[in-house]
């Protein structure tokens, strides 16, 4: 098989395996072909990857910042060395073409890990001078065993994302990879360990909801960090808040992008197709609600189409393509119930939406004009390669409803009057936006969501907040006194 790996789960160090567990098939997208077959976790995999991490946590613990980032730099550059093989990887994982993952993924994976292992040496606590000479200090603590739970469009960078401040900080990880994208994950743990961090302290076990659960529910877990679907969010942090254990929460959006006459239109329909059709359509902070100013319409949605009739649909390891399929034929089938659905409610479709007659789950992208806010393809998220463009007359109106949904995930808007920008970025409710750009996440710049979208950031030293805790000790320098 094409992505076998050595085994199913990476605990304690070292690849391991228990064919007692449920079997897993790994399908390549592109062919439909089975690339790989791994066992889901069983109850003894999961508690000796509990117990390995929680031994290693403690000693982890007392290395220096300077020590503990060393190890995470050397992984960042190990990864950029192979970055061709985990490219391929996650290729074979997800679809997506080797145009992207070649420059998005172990790339930004490595940036994560070169990131906070440049600020780990730096996490430091306070000194506060109080009154009568008494003073006091902080200390920055790791939270203990932190669980990461990904989602399936990007596994490769996920898995760094969690991974890399949880290290940074002196915690040990689990990682369970969404089932449908269980290679790179391993991968990722395999070079920490080559890079010299001690076993034990980053384990990837397999599964589907109920193996992320147990871990989620386990006592002996302090840090719970999902990235999936808000009803998947909505069920794990509810578990994490019966415990008391913290929480981040990476979930879906139905982001706007709003595009006012003044705007390049060359720049927003960029902006549009990155923030619609980049990974298939398969990205949380996708700009799926593409709200147009009237006098515009026409010529936006005439350079759109231009513009996605060159998208080249075909072999995901072809450098030249830049259009995969969806990663699953269940994503497929959903995607394709969206478009009838939109047609259905009186949508115009533009361009695509049709099933390519091929092995593997293609559908070409999809843009509908004329839709309203009411419309499900305007109001749910689907994750796919289906853009709306809806109509607007003024800013106040757009900014209202744009800020009409259950989701707060990003905003972007494409105007040359950069007061109206900033005026809309601060109205939008969103965690992240983007002027006359879109899609944009450096490490340096935090990444997370408001409203139903999201609880916490990743990236940026916001994380660090995420994945560390202040302990404040108290030091008094004179006598105890009390009432009696
Ligand atoms: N905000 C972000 O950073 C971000 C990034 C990528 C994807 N996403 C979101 O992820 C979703 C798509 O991914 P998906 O289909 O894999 O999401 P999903 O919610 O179906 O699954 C996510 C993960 O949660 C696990 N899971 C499911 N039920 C669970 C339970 N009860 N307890 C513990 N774990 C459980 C799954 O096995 C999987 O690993 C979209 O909504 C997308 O917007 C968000
Ligand atoms: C880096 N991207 C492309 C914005 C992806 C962020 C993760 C969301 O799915």
């Amino acid at each position: 098989m094409k992505a076998q790996p050595t085994a199913s789960h990476f605990v304690n160090g070292r690849y391991v395996e228990d064919t007692a567990g449920t079997p897993m098939d790994v399908i390549y997208p592109a062919t439909g072909e089975v690339i790989a077959q791994l066992h889901e976790a069983t109850p003894a995999i999961i508690e000796e990857a509990i117990i390995a991490a929680k031994a290693a946590q403690k000693e982890w613990a007392k290395y220096s910042g300077t020590e503990r980032g060393r190890i995470l730099r050397r992984t960042a550059d190990i990864m950029r060395e192979r970055n061709h093989d985990l490219s391929v990887l996650e290729t074979y994982d997800t679809g997506k073409p080797y145009q992207e993952t070649s420059v998005a993924d172990a790339t930004s994976g490595a940036d994560a890990l070169e990131f906070f292992g440049g600020l780990a040496a730096s996490l430091t606590g306070e000194h506060i001078q109080l009154s009568g000479g008494d003073w006091a200090y902080t200390v920055r603590e790791p939270l203990g065993l932190c669980v990461g739970i990904g989602a399936w469009n990007y596994p490769t960078q996920i898995a760094c994302w969690k991974g890399a401040p949880a290290l940074a900080c002196g915690n040990a990880v689990i990682f369970k990879p969404s089932e449908t994208t269980p290679l790179c994950a391993l991968k990722v743990a395999e070079i920490l360990i080559e890079a010299g961090l001690p076993a034990g302290l980053y384990n990837v076990v397999q599964g589907m909801g109920a193996v992320g659960g147990a871990l989620v529910t386990d006592p002996r877990v302090e840090k719970v960090s999902l990235t999936g679907s808000v009803p998947t969010g909505k069920k794990v942090y509810a578990a994490a808040a019966a415990d008391m254990k913290h929480a981040t929460m990476e979930l879906g959006g139905k982001s706007p992008m709003v595009v006012f006459d003044d705007a390049n239109i060359e720049d927003a329909v960029s902006g549009a197709i990155l923030g619609n059709f980049y990974s298939s359509g398969q990205v949380c902070s996708n700009g799926t609600r593409v709200f147009v100013q009237k006098g515009i319409k026409e010529a936006f949605l005439k350079r759109l189409t231009e513009r996605l009739s060159t998208a080249i649909i075909g072999d995901p390891m072809d450098e030249a393509t830049n259009f995969g399929p969806m990663v699953s034929e269940n994503q497929l089938n959903i995607v394709l119930g969206y478009v009838e659905k939109g047609q259905a409610e009186g949508a115009r479709l533009v361009c695509g939406g049709t099933r390519i007659e091929q092995p593997g789950s293609w559908i070409t992208p999809a843009v509908f004009a004329d839709v309203t806010d009411d419309m499900a393809i305007a109001r749910e998220e689907i994750f796919g390669p289906v853009m709306s463009v809806l109509d607007f007359d003024t800013e106040e109106e757009v900014v209202a409803r744009a800020n009409d949904t259950e989701f707060g995930l990003a905003a972007g808007v494409y105007t040359s009057d950069l007061t109206r920008a900033h005026r809309m970025a601060a109205g939008f409710e969103a965690g992240t936006c983007f002027i006359n750009s879109y899609n944009d996440a450096p490490v340096e710049v935090p990444f997370g969501g408001v409203k139903a979208s999201g609880i916490g950031r990743e990236n940026s030293k916001a994380a660090i907040e995420h994945y560390s805790q202040l302990k404040s000790v108290y030091v008094r320098m004179g006598e105890t006194e009390a009432p009696f």
